[in-house]
């Protein structure tokens, strides 16, 4: 028998952890955390729970034993595992025990001081996870029982934690929270009011992954934020199944924000922290839940979804591996935890485990799970701020919420009171406590105080946003109703990219002679079919270089020099080569919202004599098939769409200075990439926007590496 015990360097997190010497200070005069940048690994702690009652009358036998020294012993037919983790809980340690225990504290310091911070929660069904982070749930409603702490989990005591920090060390803090649940791999917000409908998980370069129109709420005390927890986690999935009469069937993220202002008396810096809640769904073998019918496509989810999160954890764990692409788009949990886990942030992970010889395999499973993750390390940055950029995201919130209550508004029937150029500094025309949506369209005025600052404006027109969603009639986001537009042309895409076709000759292409003024007059290289979205959408045009490897066509939609022909390659070769038979062209340069130069002498784009009749910027957005790039460079196709940035679509990039170029992302719908894998037969309104998305992370990719080199 082979006794195998788990060694590991421990974290700095944790309980007895010095306490918090402040030595650096930043440019803002602010003080900085030993822990900022500094290489950290994954606190990982064990706790076993109780035996049930329905193990106990069973009979079933107890099989893990904590050794002390943060060791956990696991012995029983004929396997004998010892694992040493960051710390190890036994079935008598209180709540309170573990949240002293487990480095909670110093976790919502950090997270006060603007890092990132995680703690999640995992292990089988029926292990404890929800116990821990929650307290026992009251069974009648399957919500958090009360604010009252005696057995209240690591969210309530974060919670009373953080407001007394608030109260009454730091009060400049500002705290808000969002809460979620990734069910069947959607994303439904368990705050916002009106029926639950799917959000996207988007990425951009400045934010990585995050929801769409996720609603996040401030609050100020105790009560508020029970509320709220308890309001979500009633709406929350959950089911009984075999071993557990309250099973959660969702992952859920309750995210804490920590907005704190900069001490100085002129703040030119702010910090914003988070605090993340994560309780998984259990790991579950169907044969032992009985899960059958929709608790069946449930596990198989909820299975999946942890398999990625394994198999990123796999691969952050080894050195060679992690420089790589982590596969983190293989689900929706796996993005929503990227940033905890191979990011910026800090993160705890309980792992939950049963003590009972039925759960052995499982426990087995649960604690190697935890021996790699505390391997894992993240490299932590305090989230500064500056005040300059914080004003600009704020006014561009505004904004974009100002131009959502409009759209909503117009779909409501209200009248639209705010004028088209309003400033983003201007009230909406429907404001807080006191507006009835049944009062329709009355305009109010703020209170004077709330005018002085952006803050006060966003929440107004916060306020304004849920009063509008809380009318029984369905509405649209406005940025949904944008990509309708859109949508066509993904759809054709996405067929392009499934099966990209073979391209008959490259023929001459000139500047379309139809082209309405004002619209983007470049004109496809022509394919057998016409380039897609070119006939529904007149701003659009596509060129579809078959054979063609992304890495010959990046650069020369980058910064190609005029005098250079393109390198594309005819139907039928394997390989790229310059083309001679397309003349030189001046397309554009990658930088959004360049405008087109004109062409150059010879260019079957233009004719040379004749300007381009208006200098429109454009968004170049570039597509490729797959990206090997062996010796034998073979890709499905690659294309490059122009769009129009004056008119509707989606946002183009923002600037690119500066970036640290990440591994190419997988473009959705391609072969080997796991989004298209996975949403064969999905909702195809899922799919597109999995298109959309890629196409930026795809354009982003490529002209931040270009950038570089
Ligand atoms: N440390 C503990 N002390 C006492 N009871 C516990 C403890 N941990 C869990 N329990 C009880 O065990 C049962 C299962 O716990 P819980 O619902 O938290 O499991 P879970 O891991 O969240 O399950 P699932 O993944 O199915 O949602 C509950 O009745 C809970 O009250």
């Amino acid at each position: 028998m082979e006794l195998k015990l788990e060694q590991g360097q421990e974290p700095k997190v944790g309980a007895g952890a010095k306490p918090l010497h402040l030595t650096a200070q930043s440019p803002a005069g602010e003080q900085e955390d030993p822990m900022d940048r500094k290489e950290t690994r994954l606190r990982v702690v064990v706790r076993v729970r109780p035996l049930t009652c329905p193990e106990r009358r069973r009979g079933d036998q107890r099989v893990v034993h904590c050794l002390g020294d943060n060791a956990v012993y696991v012995n029983a037919a004929g396997q004998e595992a010892a694992f040493r983790l960051s710390a190890v809980f036994d079935a008598g340690t209180s709540q309170e025990g573990v949240f002293e225990g487990s480095g909670m504290k110093r976790l919502i310091e950090l997270a006060a001081n603007g890092f990132s911070c995680t703690a999640f929660a995992f292990g089988q069904t029926g292990s404890g996870k929800t116990y821990t982070l929650m307290g026992p749930l009251a069974q009648s409603e399957g919500q958090p029982a009360t604010p009252c702490l005696g057995l209240g989990g690591l969210m309530q005591r974060a919670f009373v934690c953080l407001l007394e920090q608030t109260q009454c060390y730091r009060p400049g803090l500002v705290l808000s929270a969002s809460y979620v649940e990734i069910h069947n791999e959607q994303v439904r917000d368990l705050l916002s009011p009106g029926p639950a409908r799917p959000l996207p998980v988007r990425w951009s370069k400045t934010r990585g992954f995050y929801i769409e129109n996720l609603l996040t709420v401030e609050f100020g005390s105790l009560e508020a934020i029970m509320a709220l927890l308890q309001e979500g986690t009633r709406r929350r999935r959950s089911a009984a199944h075999a071993l557990n009469g309250h099973s959660s069937r969702s992952h859920a993220l309750l995210t804490i924000r920590i907005r704190r202002k900069a001490v100085s008396p002129e703040p030119s810096s702010c910090q914003q922290g988070a605090l993340c809640f994560v309780d998984l769904a259990g790991s579950e073998r169907v044969k032992d839940t009985g899960s059958a019918g929709e608790r069946l496509v449930e596990a198989t989810n909820i299975n999946r979804s942890l398999l990625a999160l394994g198999h990123c954890i796999s691969l952050l764990v080894d050195p060679r591996r992690r420089r790589s692409h982590i596969p983190y788009r293989d689900s929706k949990l796996t993005r929503l935890l990227a940033e905890s886990l191979g990011g910026s942030g800090i993160t705890l992970m309980v792992a939950c485990i049963s003590p009972s010889s039925r759960c052995l395999t499982e426990t087995l499973r649960t604690l190697r799970f935890a021996g790699r993750a505390k391997k894992v390390t993240t490299k932590p940055v305090a989230h500064r701020v500056s005040r300059e950029k914080l004003l600009q995201s704020l006014e561009q919130e505004i904004q974009t919420l100002r131009e959502e209550n409009l759209s909503l508004r117009q779909q409501l029937r209200l009248p639209r009171i705010l004028s088209e150029g309003t400033a983003p500094t201007q009230l909406p025309e429907c404001q807080g406590e006191s507006h009835a949506p049944g009062q329709r369209g009355a305009p109010r005025r703020a209170p004077s105080s709330a005018r002085r600052s952006l803050y006060g404006l966003l929440q107004e027109f916060v306020l304004e946003n849920e009063q509008l969603r809380r009318e029984p009639i369905p509405l649209t986001s406005s940025r949904a109703l944008a990509r309708e537009g859109q949508r066509a042309l993904a759809q054709e895409l996405a067929r392009h990219l499934e099966s990209p076709p073979a391209l008959s000759s490259w023929g001459q292409a000139r500047r379309s002679p139809e082209a309405a003024p004002g619209s983007c007059s470049i004109q496809a290289l022509p394919c057998p079919q016409p380039a897609p979205g070119a006939a529904q959408c007149g701003h659009v045009s596509l060129l579809f270089l078959s054979d063609l490897a992304p890495e010959a066509l990046a650069p020369h939609v980058s910064c190609r020099p005029a005098s250079q022909p393109m390198a594309v390659t005819p139907q039928g070769s394997r390989r790229p080569s310059l083309l001679k038979e397309v003349p030189p062209w001046e397309v554009l340069t990658a930088q959004s919202g360049s405008r087109f130069q004109g062409a150059s002498q010879g260019s079957p784009w233009e004719d040379p004599a004749q300007p381009w009749p208006q200098q429109r910027p454009v968004a170049p957005w570039l597509l490729h098939g797959k990206r090997s790039l062996g010796r034998r460079k073979s890709s499905a196709g690659s294309c490059l769409l122009l769009r129009d940035t004056q008119q509707q679509g989606p946002e183009p990039p923002p600037g690119l200075e500066g970036q640290v170029v990440p591994s190419a992302p997988p473009l959705a719908g391609q072969p080997g990439s796991s989004t298209g894998r996975q949403a064969a037969g999905a909702d195809p309104e899922l799919r597109l926007e999995e298109v959309l998305d890629s196409l930026q992370e795809q354009f982003q990719y490529y002209s931040l590496r270009d950038a570089r080199d």
